[in-house]
């Protein structure tokens, strides 16, 4: 169903099949050579921060982009007035080719993926270890959207003085996330945002988590408040200092990464998710698909992964780990 009421700041792409399989063609070019280039802060219902040179600029999209939007992290040129001045608005007449993207659905029936993040290069799954229990579907779920999307997870478990991280651990031993566990105390004396920092340099993380996990007091210690003013951030998106739209916010790290913050999330639609993209993520298991019959969801009667592992060419609890991911596409009660 299609809302065209409803403004969301993410970007919406239909799935529309290309028959030809060619790339479809871009109209950009050859104007606005002058063009400067930027990149997406947030997204506030059309409005949009960027970073020009080490200026913040409010743009809206030109009309010429057409139905694509830009979204938190994309690269884009920007033409009109970019001095950054109150009441300023350039426009963006170019959004860059994405070296990845978070996508999710909202509905797994919904036929519209959603980017939430372009350019990021790795994903941190801040899951709580307890208040609120961990979730392992919901993180299932946003590893996949990872690996579809070319991120790289990161779990980040938070909460360890409310409950130990083991069992969550062993679950994801197999697939070799890298991971982080904090505690409240660590929060207090910075050592928790200096470990999680070690994991963040010179790289752009997006943080996604379920509500209430400490994601805020995680954010906020990463990237104090006298950061976010260096770049204006804070006051250029609503000027109340915490923002208010449902768009992800990029924010600069001190050793030059970024950290994107996203929305609370309640559930991870996978709709869009291509089991072709997600095994690229599964390096040691890739050569095993050679059998596979077309298009193969590797996770059938027919998949060639089962007999590859039998015959001893990867280790079995990496294919378990795999159909256990792919196997979260389909949606379940508590989703
Ligand atoms: N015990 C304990 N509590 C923590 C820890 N980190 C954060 N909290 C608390 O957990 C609660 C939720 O933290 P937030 O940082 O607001 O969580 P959030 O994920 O941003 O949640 P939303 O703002 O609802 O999206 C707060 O009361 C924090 O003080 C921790 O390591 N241990
Ligand atoms: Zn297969």
């Amino acid at each position: 169903m299609r809302r065209y009421g409803k403004h969301t700041d993410e970007d919406d792409i239909r799935q529309r099949p290309n028959p030809k399989g060619n790339r479809p063609r871009t109209s950009i070019r050859p104007k606005h050579e002058d063009a400067a280039e930027g990149m997406v802060l947030t997204v506030d219902r059309g409005r949009l921060t960027c970073l020009v040179d080490d200026r913040v600029v409010m743009a809206m999209k030109a009309r010429e982009l057409g139905r694509k939007a830009a979204v938190v992290g994309d690269r884009v040129e920007l033409v009109g007035d970019l001095s950054g001045k109150k009441d300023t608005l350039a426009r963006i007449v170019r959004i860059g080719e994405r070296t990845s993207v978070l996508r999710r659905t909202a509905d797994d029936d919904d036929p519209f993926e959603r980017v939430v993040v372009a350019n990021a290069d790795q994903l941190a799954i801040v899951t709580a270890l307890a208040d609120p229990e961990p979730r392992p579907r919901l993180i299932d779920r946003c590893l996949v959207a990872a690996y579809d999307g070319g991120l790289e997870p990161l779990l980040v478990l938070t909460k360890s003085d409310l409950a130990p991280p083991d069992q969550l651990l062993e679950m994801y031993g197999a697939l070799g996330v890298p991971y982080v566990v904090t505690t409240h105390d660590e929060f207090v004396d910075g050592v928790a945002a200096d470990r999680v920092h070690e994991h963040l340099k010179g790289r752009t993380t997006a943080f996604v988590g379920h509500s209430g996990v400490g994601k805020t007091t995680l954010v906020n210690a990463l990237v104090p408040k006298d950061r976010r003013r260096l770049t204006g951030v804070v006051n250029a998106v609503t000027g109340r200092g915490r923002h208010t739209t449902t768009s992800a916010l990029a924010l600069p790290l001190s050793s030059g990464g970024w950290v994107i913050d996203t929305p609370g999330v309640r559930s991870f639609g996978l709709n869009h998710v291509e089991p072709s993209r997600v095994i690229l993520a599964f390096p040691d298991l890739v050569a095993g698909t050679e059998n596979c019959p077309r298009a193969c969801s590797h996770d059938e009667p027919d998949c060639g992964l089962d007999a590859w592992v039998e015959e001893g060419h990867a280790d079995p609890a990496r294919l378990y780990s795999l159909r256990r991911l792919l196997a979260t596409r389909e949606r379940r009660e508590g989703d």
